[in-house]
């Protein structure tokens, strides 16, 4: 009998963070390697009827609040203490809106066993006064494990349900890693693969929300489809440009991979932070983003909007403004400096 080398266990609860514990959840079950349990660390809630989202996710096997009818798997385990969640894990998901990571590693650090591997599905960065820091770094830095990352055309709700997509993995030297990361997320409906660019990759899921606002502004305006299409091309040159400014390696060819064109064009058509800023523009800008969150999205969080600020405090630091007016105007649109329309003026 083979004995089983690994368990994985996911950080994070959402939209997203359940959907990748169901596909984790689901292979484990399956390979010989790995242990069938996998457990999801819940940033514990009480819902309006008295009762605590673990219990309910435990009891029903599905996550109410942010996945509604969805089976997650009779394996997958929810635990709200974060420390008991990661103990016996040597392969780690995280999966929290990118605010919240920094925190997260903070409890873990000294908690995390030797020779665990990490994978980030988190699309955005922190800026420090050093500079920015992608979230795998972040968790590398934090917590001394190997972190991959990975992003692509991923709205949660289409997966859960088992509509076909892809995805793509990034990661910095180890293939084996890579490959083991693959093996534990792909099935027939979710189509993974591996490519040697980290950098290139996790700048994809993370540029890309920025752009999301931007079509958001755009549908919000109504100005039809070639602008919104001229506003994802604009866009798609910012992200390669500030990828490449930020990491020289970065390759030409991760942005036709599914983290790439193919996150912009799903996440500009259906994704929330479009959906959010489509509501915005339609306010006249009236309305606050923190506002329309939380009525639109009900406990689901935007990245974009914070991304915005983030790249811009990157772009002042760095003196390169002038280079990126998508990315800007986003921005000063989003904290009230100019109005909607200037998403098509000044980009
Ligand atoms: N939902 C998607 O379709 C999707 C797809 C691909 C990638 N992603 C990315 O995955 C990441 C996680 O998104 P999601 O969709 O799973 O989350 P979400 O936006 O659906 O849910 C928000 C989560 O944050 C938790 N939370 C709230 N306050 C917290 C706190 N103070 N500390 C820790 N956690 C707190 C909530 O409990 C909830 O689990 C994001 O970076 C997102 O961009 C999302
Ligand atoms: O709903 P969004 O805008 O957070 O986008 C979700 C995913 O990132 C799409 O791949």
């Amino acid at each position: 009998m083979t004995k089983k080398k690994y368990k994985a266990a996911v950080i994070g609860s959402g939209n997203w963070g359940s959907v990748a514990a169901k596909l984790v959840a689901s292979n484990t079950l399956n390979l010989d390697s790995f242990h069938d349990e996998v457990r999801m660390w819940v940033f514990e809630e009480t819902l309006p009827n008295g009762e605590k989202l673990t219990d309910i996710i435990n009891i029903t096997n599905e996550n109410i609040k942010y996945l509604p009818g969805i089976k997650l798997g009779h394996n997958v385990v929810a635990d709200p203490d974060l420390e008991h969640a990661v103990e016996d894990a040597n392969m780690l998901v995280f999966v929290t809106p990118h605010q919240f990571i920094e925190g997260i590693c903070k409890r873990l650090v000294g908690k995390i066993k030797g020779g665990v591997e990490a994978i980030s599905l988190i699309k955005g960065m922190e800026v420090k006064t050093e500079g920015p820091c992608m979230i795998s770094s972040l968790i590398n830095k934090q917590l001394g494990v190997n972190c991959c990352v990975l992003m692509g055309a991923n709205i949660g709700d289409e997966i859960a349900m088992e509509k076909f997509s892809e995805a793509t993995i990034g990661y910095r030297e180890d293939k084996e890693v890579a490959q083991r990361w693959v093996q534990i997320f792909g099935t027939p409906y979710f189509r993974v693969s591996a490519v040697r660019d980290i950098e290139g990759v996790e700048l994809c899921g993370t540029l890309k929300n920025v752009v999301a606002i931007a079509a958001g502004f755009v549908d919000g305006l109504e100005m039809g489809n070639n602008a919104k299409a001229a506003i994802m091309r604009i866009g798609l040159n910012e992200m390669k440009a500030f990828s490449k400014l930020m990491f020289p390696s970065v390759c030409d060819n991760t942005f036709l991979e599914s983290c790439g064109i193919a996150d912009l064009i799903t996440t500009c058509l259906g994704g929330r932070n479009r959906k959010v800023a489509d509501a915005f523009a339609r306010s006249g800008g009236k309305r606050s983003f923190h506002e329309l969150e939380t009525e639109l999205l009900q406990g689901q969080k935007l990245q974009g909007v914070i991304t915005a600020g983030e790249v811009y405090e990157v772009l002042c630091q760095r003196g390169w403004q002038e280079s990126f007016p998508l990315f800007r105007t986003v921005h000063l649109i989003c904290i009230g400096c100019a109005p909607p329309s200037a998403i098509i003026q000044q980009s």
